[in-house]
Formats: structure tokens, C-alpha cells, sequence
């Protein structure tokens, strides 16, 4: 008979109670730890040391939110202007349970460890990207030369093409939605949204459908088939949204008879088959050398045919990657524009400043997607993509929220084996330090770029805490002085398919609409900024719902 959790059990002839046996447990893990935190506590400390009872990003910390005495998930936004007060690196060490960390927001060490390099003594661990393989092997989980070999074939299908695709869907997305949610409604003058994350995240995800998938879909809800299979855009949305549970749950409780479970399991196995058609389709597209579309997924597969068999990624990898991308590009984008949209909203002079940018290059009424020209008697529409460039005050809006609420908010790796920090000196001392870093010490090794700390660190921003998207004006595209994509080769691939679709996304808008907070009963403006402008992290890090009030512009002038 099964022992319940008050009888008692019966070990090596004696009778121990249940609770005693776990007390007597817990007893042992607590000295082991003790002892192997005073050992610690011991050894050289190169970087000043910070305490917390359990070790952020993993259980049971996880389970408790951000206080004093734990770090729990966002420690790093809490902690943005006091944690890096003596030095720009620290050591976290927890006292009950999980491993000690060094954390840093100095740019220099993140260049030296986010390489990706094959001489590189650092990786990116495999935990960390555990949640990104479930669709097969890609760019944003691998490592060394397998990392390597991914970039080959991805890293063509970023280019010009497909950046022309991106500033024309999100156009034709942004018009969609005016459509069907009834913003263009004639005699409408504003709309309340209460949590605008809502429409962004729909935005993004529809940009990347169109863009990374080449799966044509609109904003209004697609319509079932004919032949009652799910529609694939119903499948790709239950799969982004049921990410986590396909993740963790085991196979089997999707075959339980609970109607949502089965839905997303059928909705999974039919984007897998699909997917596949959709590469044996594409391949014989490029085979035949007709005239391919620019979307990621089919110059993704062109890319991975002009390899040679050495470098060239399998069907598992190729789905692998189109699927990162939508990951990768999804949610961080959405976060970042609703963030932009809520700086709008407190700071109407920069608002004010960046429509008269949009309104001197793209007019009043122009489209900046397409012109009408007149070629021998006959009208033909062009496709232009000048104004992404001119439009460098709308990029800066998008750049400083993406500052300040860094969406990829830590880039973590690990010391393959013993190594040397080159450490910059403190602000006003020339140099830097050689610090030893030996794999192994503490138990295993993690050092954490925190792209918050980063982001805040005075050494870098005047007023960091300030928003002020002018210290981005003008900016060259891809200028490393920019580090929320990250830095060096391993720096963020879809930079610029994030800031094209942002630099048109809102042109559209701020023309349209002037954008101010929704407030609540009684609340100021500034109490509105405090209320909402802070950070949520749930795996990308975002602002709390935001909610805005959109006010119709009469049609202006520069
Ligand atoms: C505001 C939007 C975005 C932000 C803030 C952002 C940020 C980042 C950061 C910080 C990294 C480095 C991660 C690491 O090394 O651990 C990264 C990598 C990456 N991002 Fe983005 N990202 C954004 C949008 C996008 C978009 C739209 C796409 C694709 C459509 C994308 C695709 C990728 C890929 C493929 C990598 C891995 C590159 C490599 O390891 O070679 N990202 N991103």
C-alpha cells in the first residue's frame, strides 16, 4: 500500500516519519549549500558582489516577484540606476539556491563575449535557447560552427528585397487595420484603446506572416476552407499563441479529450506539413527560375540552394529558422512600437517635431509605398522606398523606446574554458584590467550582458533615464553606437526589417493621428507615465499595458 503524505515509512527496519524524512533532506541540501557558499565567499573577488536568496530567471525565485531579498525575473529593471552605482560589472551571488553570476552593462566585455567566433572562449549556453528549438535546429540557438552555418544561408535572405516587402505589407497591414477596426469610419475623430499592445502585437505578427512566411493574410479573421482543413494563418496564430504549453506540456496531454488541447495539436501538425510542401514548392521555384517572391522563407530556401551540400541546412533546419524568425521578430517588435506610441503620448512637443519631418517628406496625402507614373499613354505604379532613409527623426522615436525598454533584455553565454576579461577602467581612469575568469569556479559559469544596465549606464547616455530620441538623429544605419540589437557578428539580423517596418508603421499613423494618454478619472498626465511606463518581462521585456487615446488629424501641411 502507498505510504500517504502522515504515515509512516519503514527505512532499513526503523519507522521514519514522512516529514522527517523531507526535513532530514532539505537539512542535508542546506549544509551542502552552506558549505559551498562559505568556500566561495572565499575566493578572490574581482567585481564587488551582490546577494539575493535565490538566482534570477530560474525556480524557485522565479515564483516570487522582485524584493530586497530576491531578484526574481526583472531584478534588472528594478535595480537599472542603483546596481551598477560602484562598478559597471557585478557578481550576483544567490545565498540558498541556484549559481553565481557576474552581470555587466559595459559594452566592451559584451563585445568580447557575444562574438560567436569559433576562437571565442564563449558560448551561448543551451538552456538559455531551449524554449527556440522546438521547431529544429536555427540561427538564434546555435553556436559555433553550426551557428556559423546557419548565418550563411540566413543571413542572404536579409536584403533589399525583402526590405522592400516589409515597408510595403506594413502599409497595406496599417491601411487593413484602419479598415476593419473602423478608425477611418467618416465622422469618427478618436479611439480609446485600452492596452494598445494588443494592435501591435497583431501588427507584428502580421508583418512577419507576410513577410518571413510569404503566407498572404489580413487583418480581418480568416475565412474557414472550403474543405474544412484549418486555415494555415488560424494554425500559425494557435501555435505563437500556445508556444509555452507545446513547449512543456508532454505529447500526451495533447491527445486528452479536451477540445482547445486537440486543436492545438491539430493546428501544429498541420503547419508541419504544410511547411514542408511549402519547401519542396519553393525549391522547385527556384529550380525553374521563374521569378521568386522576396519574403524570408523563399530566399531562405534560394540561399540554401546555392549552397553546396557541405553548408547546405536541412528541411528540419530550414523550418527551424523561418520559425526563429517569427519568435525572434514578433514580440520584440510589437513591445517596442507600443512603447514608442506611449513616449508619444507624454512628450507631445517631440510628437509635434517628428510630424513635421513626416509631413515635409511625405506630404499630407502621399503614399510613401508607391507613385503613379504615366509611360506612353500608359499609368503604371511604382514601388518606391526613398523615404525609409529621409525619415531618420521616425527611426529615432522607435530607437530611443527600444533604449529604454530593451526588448532582448540579456544576452547570456558561458565560459567554455579559462579565459580573460579585458575590463575597462572606471570612467576617468585610462585602461582596462585583465580579470581571470576561470570555467568551473562556480560551478558553471554564466556571464550576463544586462541590456538594461547597458542601456541606463552614464557612461554611454547623458540622462539615460531621459527620453530624448534626438541623440539618434541622423544616425548612419547599423551604427554600432546603437546596441539594443547587440553588437558585433552575432548583432540582431532582422535590425532592419524591425526599423523599416517601425519607420513605416508610424509615419502612417502620426500623420493620421495625433496620440495622447488615455487617462483615468482624475489622473494627471504624469501620473499616467508612472503608472504605466515599466517594464513587464515575460520572455522579451515590454512596457505594462498601455492605454492611448488616438485623435484625428484634420489633413495638414508642412
Ligand atoms: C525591436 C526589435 C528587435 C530587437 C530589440 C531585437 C534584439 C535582438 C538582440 C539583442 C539579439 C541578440 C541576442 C543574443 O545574442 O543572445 C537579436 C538577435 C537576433 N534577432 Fe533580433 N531584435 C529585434 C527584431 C528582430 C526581427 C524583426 C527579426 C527577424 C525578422 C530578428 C531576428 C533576429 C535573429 C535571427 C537573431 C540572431 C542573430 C544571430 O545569432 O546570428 N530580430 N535580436
Amino acid at each position: 500500500m502507498a505510504a500517504s503524505a502522515s504515515s509512516p515509512l519503514s527505512v532499513l527496519g526503523s519507522v521514519v516519519h514522512p516529514m522527517s524524512a523531507v526535513a532530514a533532506i532539505l537539512g542535508v541540501y542546506t549544509v551542502i549549500n552552506a558549505f559551498k557558499l562559505v568556500n566561495f565567499l572565499r575566493t578572490t573577488a574581482y567585481f564587488p558582489r551582490v546577494y539575493s536568496i535565490f538566482q534570477p530567471f530560474a525556480l524557485p525565485g522565479l515564483l516570487f516577484p522582485t524584493t530586497s531579498w530576491n531578484s526574481g525575473l526583472d531584478w534588472h529593471w528594478a535595480g537599472r540606476f542603483k546596481t551598477y552605482a560602484e562598478a559597471e560589472t557585478v557578481q550576483l551571488v544567490p545565498l540558498v539556491s541556484g549559481i553565481s553570476n557576474l552581470w555587466t552593462s559595459n559594452v566592451d566585455i559584451a563585445r568580447q563575449v557575444a562574438v560567436g567566433s569559433h576562437r571565442s572562449k564563449w558560448f551561448k549556453p543551451e538552456g538559455s535557447s531551449q524554449v527556440l528549438l522546438m521547431w529544429g535546429m536555427n540561427i538564434v540557438a546555435a553556436d559555433g560552427s553550426m551557428w556559423r552555418k546557419h548565418r550563411r544561408v540566413v543571413g542572404p535572405a536579409f536584403g533589399v528585397d525583402l526590405y522592400k516587402l516589409v515597408w510595403k505589407k506594413s502599409r497595406d497591414i496599417y491601411n487593413d487595420m484602419m479598415n476593419v477596426e473602423g478608425w477611418d469610419r467618416e465622422g469618427r475623430k478618436s479611439v480609446d484603446i485600452p492596452v494598445v499592445q494588443q494592435y501591435m502585437l497583431k501588427f507584428a505578427f502580421l508583418v512577419i506572416i507576410n513577410c518571413g512566411f510569404g503566407f498572404p493574410s489580413t487583418w480581418a479573421v480568416p475565412p474557414s476552407s472550403k474543405d474544412g482543413t484549418m486555415p494555415i494563418q488560424e494554425a500559425l496564430r494557435l501555435v505563437i499563441e500556445h508556444n509555452m504549453l507545446l513547449l512543456f506540456l508532454p505529447k500526451w496531454i495533447f491527445r486528452l479529450p479536451i477540445a482547445k488541447l486537440q486543436r492545438v495539436r491539430a493546428a501544429r501538425e498541420r503547419l508541419i506539413s504544410f511547411m514542408h510542401e511549402q519547401i519542396a514548392k519553393r525549391q522547385e521555384d527556384v529550380a525553374s527560375g521563374k521569378e521568386l517572391q522576396s519574403d524570408a522563407f523563399t530566399m531562405l530556401v534560394k540561399a540554401n540552394q546555392d549552397e553546396d551540400g557541405k553548408y547546405a541546412l536541412d528541411d528540419d533546419e530550414l523550418i527551424g529558422n523561418i520559425f526563429v524568425l517569427m519568435f525572434a521578430g514578433h514580440e520584440t517588435t510589437a513591445h517596442t512600437l507600443a512603447a514608442t506610441l506611449g513616449f508619444m503620448a507624454l512628450h507631445q512637443d517631440i510628437q509635434e517635431e517628428v510630424l513635421q519631418q513626416i509631413l515635409e517628406i511625405v506630404g499630407s496625402e502621399r503614399d510613401p509605398v508607391s507613385i503613379v507614373i504615366f509611360l506612353m499613354k500608359r499609368v503604371i505604379n511604382v514601388q518606391i522606398f526613398d523615404d525609409y532613409g529621409k525619415l531618420d527623426k521616425v527611426l529615432a522615436i522607435f530607437y530611443e523606446a527600444a533604449r529604454m525598454f530593451p526588448a532582448g533584455h540579456v544576452l547570456i553565454r558561458e565560459a567554455s574554458e579559462d579565459t580573460i576579461l579585458q575590463v575597462q577602467n572606471p570612467v576617468g581612469e585610462e585602461g582596462t584590467t585583465s580579470v581571470p575568469i576561470q570555467k568551473g569556479t562556480q560551478a558553471r559559469f554564466q556571464l550576463i550582458v544586462d541590456m538594461i544596465g547597458l542601456q541606463y549606464n552614464p557612461r554611454y547616455f547623458d540622462q539615460p533615464e531621459v527620453y530624448r530620441p534626438s541623440r539618434w538623429y541622423g544616425l548612419p544605419a547599423d551604427s554600432e553606437a546603437f546596441t539594443a540589437f547587440s553588437i558585433g557578428p552575432r548583432a540582431c539580423l532582422g535590425r532592419r526589417f524591425a526599423t523599416v517596418e517601425a519607420t513605416c508603421f508610424l509615419a502612417l499613423l502620426l500623420r493620421d493621428w495625433k496620440v495622447t494618454p488615455l487617462l483615468k478619472e482624475g489622473e494627471t498626465e504624469k501620473q499616467w507615465g508612472e503608472r504605466v511606463m515599466h517594464a513587464n518581462i515575460v520572455v522579451t521585456l515590454g512596457a505594462r499595458d498601455i492605454p492611448l487615446r488616438f485623435e484625428r488629424r484634420p489633413v495638414l501641411q508642412p
